[in-house]
């Protein structure tokens, strides 16, 4: 399968008070087009960071110190995101142009002051030739697409106008405006009810159908994993510590972490009594992290070569299933 974007060794860190955060210690990644990878963690384990490493807009005080993004474009050509500038025009043509990033807030993305219709020909004008007239009508169009009803008459409201539900489609209508390649998505459904999410989710996979979409998906939630997921990248403390396709990483979890995770998913219709496993512990001060494994406090199969240095990837049975756990094989076999 043929990769949209590659992720190689990346190292963000973040710098404060003479202290250093290394939020993403050497990520590797890669989005397939027209897939949906899930990127799922506990919070605080780089995910967002990836993301805004991914689009050149990391916040002040940090910066990609190694490693590399690549963007495989559409004419062959590879673009090496990682030493572009956040404000240079090829990083500003690749942002919204061939990925797009959509948020957990849409007020993120969406300015009060202007109408929704307004924001989205500007979107599009800012990236393609067209008049006011055309941009105008395309952005009807995917006002519609979205499912926004009476969209004649909401193209031209303001986005407190709109419902959370509404907006959040607003906000991915103008995302997709331009047609991108890669649409990163980012915790977007956390602040909707769950009916809400359910139709956010299957927007999502009609874009990818209809327009061949890579999704790169942030979320915390293992059931959004196994329902939406081609691959799953699972990360904690600034690593990727499991990955592959779904399939391989849902069905024969290698990782004491992964298993952890999707044992702490409740079950619908099993009822208030069955056996939910919450992770025990909390996620390790970023700036005094354990010398080894970063799980190796939590966890259940912890032995002394733990604490040694942080195990490598391994291939699960010379496949693309990745984990980074000396005891991955224990782990797989105990149910
Ligand atoms: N603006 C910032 N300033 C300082 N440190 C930051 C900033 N943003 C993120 N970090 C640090 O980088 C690390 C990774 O954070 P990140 O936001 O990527 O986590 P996350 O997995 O997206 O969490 P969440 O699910 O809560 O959004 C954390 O240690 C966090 O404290």
């Amino acid at each position: 399968m043929e990769n949209i974007i590659t992720v190689k060794n990346l190292k963000t860190y973040f710098y404060a008070n003479n202290r250093c955060n290394k939020a993403l210690n050497g990520v590797s990644m890669e989005i397939k087009r027209g897939k949906t990878l899930c990127i799922v963690g506990e919070s605080g384990c780089g995910k967002s960071v990836t993301a805004s490493s991914i689009m050149q807009l990391l916040p002040k005080f940090s910066r990609i110190e190694e490693g590399e993004i690549i963007y495989h474009s559409e004419d062959g050509k590879d673009i090496e995101i990682h030493k572009l500038e956040k404000n240079s025009k090829e990083m500003r043509r690749l942002r919204g142009k061939d990925i797009a990033m959509i948020f957990q807030d849409p007020m993120t993305a969406l300015n009060p002051v202007y109408t929704i219709g307004w924001q989205i020909v500007e979107m599009i004008r800012s990236h393609e030739n067209i008049s006011k007239k055309e941009a105008k009508e395309r952005a009807l169009k995917l006002l519609k697409d979205m499912g926004i009803p009476l969209a004649e008459k909401r193209i031209d409201q303001y986005p407190h106008e709109f419902s959370g539900g509404m907006r959040q489609r607003a906000m991915i209508a103008m995302a997709m405006s331009c047609n991108p390649k890669v649409l990163i998505a980012d915790e977007p459904t956390t602040a909707l009810d769950v009916t809400i999410q359910a139709q956010i989710f299957e927007l999502m996979e009609k874009l990818k159908r209809e327009y061949n979409t890579a999704i790169m998906l942030i979320t915390h939630d293992m059931g959004v994993v196994c329902e939406l997921a081609d691959d799953v990248a699972v990360m904690y403390m600034g690593n990727i510590i499991e990955s592959g396709s779904a399939k391989e990483v849902l069905e024969n979890p290698s990782h004491p972490y992964t298993k952890a995770l999707l044992k702490s998913i409740p079950v619908l219709g099993k009822g208030a009594d069955q056996d939910i496993n919450p992770i025990k512990g909390a996620t390790p001060d970023p700036f005094d992290r354990p010398p080894g494994c970063q799980f190796a406090p939590r966890c259940d199969y912890y032995s002394k070569e733990c604490d040694e240095k942080m195990p490598e990837e391994e291939f699960v049975n010379g496949s693309t299933h990745m984990v980074r756990c000396i005891k991955c094989k224990e782990v797989a076999l105990n149910v």
